[in-house]
């Protein structure tokens, strides 16, 4: 076949790391960084990004207030005891928000990269909503009940959360992108 002045151009190359593929934990786990990003809240800015089985970012969210609530003078005090005026009874969790973003009609068998461990609610959203993995950065909530209840879901569910550990590998990767690069 003859060859078009095409195959001599450079085609497109996957994301690369050091010189080899990015792999796609680091990816997905970027993407979630780069969502928590968005979050408004002063403190915790977490970040959630679904994958089903093809490798498909299905689903995409960030902790923020209710859709239309954001810029009602609802509080983003923290801290403990939880009362009305914090922001813990209002917030959306990052990880609720990227099941009810999904693109997909559903996202069983999924995986969800998230930066911080769920919580006993997100825990049973993930659980009903069929996702059967979990890759998270920081368990910095480890001692709260909220997490150590979620930790029980999981296990009762058969779903092994997974901590991310390739801090760095994700740090450089998100270093590498260079906009202005042809
Ligand atoms: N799995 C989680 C856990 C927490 N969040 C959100 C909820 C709050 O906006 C923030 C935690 O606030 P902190 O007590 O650390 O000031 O993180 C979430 O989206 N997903
Ligand atoms: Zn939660």
């Amino acid at each position: 076949m003859a060859s078009s002045s095409k195959d001599n151009e450079p085609q497109p190359q996957p994301p690369t790391q050091a010189g080899g593929p990015i792999e796609d934990d680091v990816y997905f786990m970027a993407v979630a960084l780069m969502f928590a990003k968005k979050s408004p809240d002063p403190n915790t800015k977490v970040g959630a990004c679904i994958v089903n089985q093809e490798g498909n970012i299905v689903g995409i969210g960030y902790n923020k207030m209710p859709n239309g609530c954001e810029d009602k003078g609802l509080p983003w005090k923290r801290g403990r005891p939880k009362g009305l005026d914090k922001k813990y009874l209002y917030v959306c969790h990052a990880e609720l928000n990227a099941i009810m973003n999904k693109t997909s009609m559903d996202v069983e068998g999924c995986t969800i990269y998230v930066t911080l461990y769920p919580c006993n609610e997100c825990a049973k959203l993930i659980i009903q909503s069929g996702i059967k993995g979990v890759v998270y950065l920081s368990n910095k909530h480890k001692d709260y009940n909220e997490t150590k209840a979620a930790v029980k879901l999981f296990r009762s569910a058969g779903i092994e959360p997974r901590q991310f550990l390739a801090k760095r590998e994700v740090a450089d990767f998100l270093a590498s992108i260079d906009p202005f690069a042809e």
